[in-house]
């Protein structure tokens, strides 16, 4: 019986925002929108490329303007597959993903952010082979935090039994309603305090996460 690990990506194993920031405030500043942030950039981020920029525009009491929000959106994707620069691993992926590794679990990814910038992410980090399969926020008919995209991940996988792990509110209604043990990083873009989100277990520090597999997956 496969037993497998499934990451989130942004806030999970990723500090992306500092990238999805500055490529945000190029295309709005090309479009005289005044720019976002950090703090507001980051917090528009879970639900994907089109629902972050409905929300730039919603925070400028522009949400109405649907010719814009494509033209925006387009600008948006054109540059994300080079917004790498800024992004990091969080302290001890790295390790955390190479233990897994040597311990033979399969792993996997299930993000909001469309495939491609996924895919040139993970490889600009050196972690693209990590992971046997990798589903974006484009890659199947929904996106979390409908369980389509989650459940579509442990298919491929072929796994009898998976962990999700994730950092926020969207991840732990995905894995709620997929029916998946849920463990929460809490160092992402998480707003709503930890004692008021479901999650299996929580952690800080991904030296935690292994002994938190092997518990959630007996
Ligand atoms: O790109 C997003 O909006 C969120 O991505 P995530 O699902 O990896 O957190
Ligand atoms: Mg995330």
């Amino acid at each position: 019986m496969t037993k497998a690990v499934i990451f989130d990506l942004d806030g999970t194993l990723i500090d992306s925002a500092p990238d999805i920031h500055a490529a945000a405030n190029r295309v709005m500043m090309r479009r005289g929108i005044a720019s976002f942030s950090l703090e507001e950039a980051r917090s528009f981020v879970g639900h994907g490329a089109l629902v972050f920029i409905e929300r730039c525009l919603a925070a400028r009491g522009r949400e109405a303007e649907t010719a814009l929000r494509d033209q925006l959106l387009s600008d948006f994707l054109a540059l994300y597959e080079s917004a790498v620069h800024l992004t990091k691993l969080y302290p001890g992926v790295a390790t955390c993903l190479d233990t897994l590794t040597k311990d033979a679990w399969p792993l996997a990814i299930c993000t909001n952010k469309p495939e491609g910038p996924t895919q040139v992410v993970l490889s600009h980090l050196g972690i693209q082979q990590q992971f046997g399969v990798i589903i974006g926020g484009d890659t199947t008919l929904k996106r979390k935090p409908d369980p389509l995209p989650l459940l579509e991940t442990i298919a491929r996988m072929k796994a009898a039994q998976v962990v999700f792990v994730g950092d926020s509110e969207v991840d732990a209604e995905t894995a709620q309603r997929a029916g998946v043990p849920f463990a929460l990083y809490t160092e992402g873009y998480r707003e709503t305090p930890v004692d008021r989100l479901h999650h299996d277990a929580a952690f800080d520090d991904f030296a935690a996460l292994p002994e938190i597999i092997k518990r959630l997956l007996t």
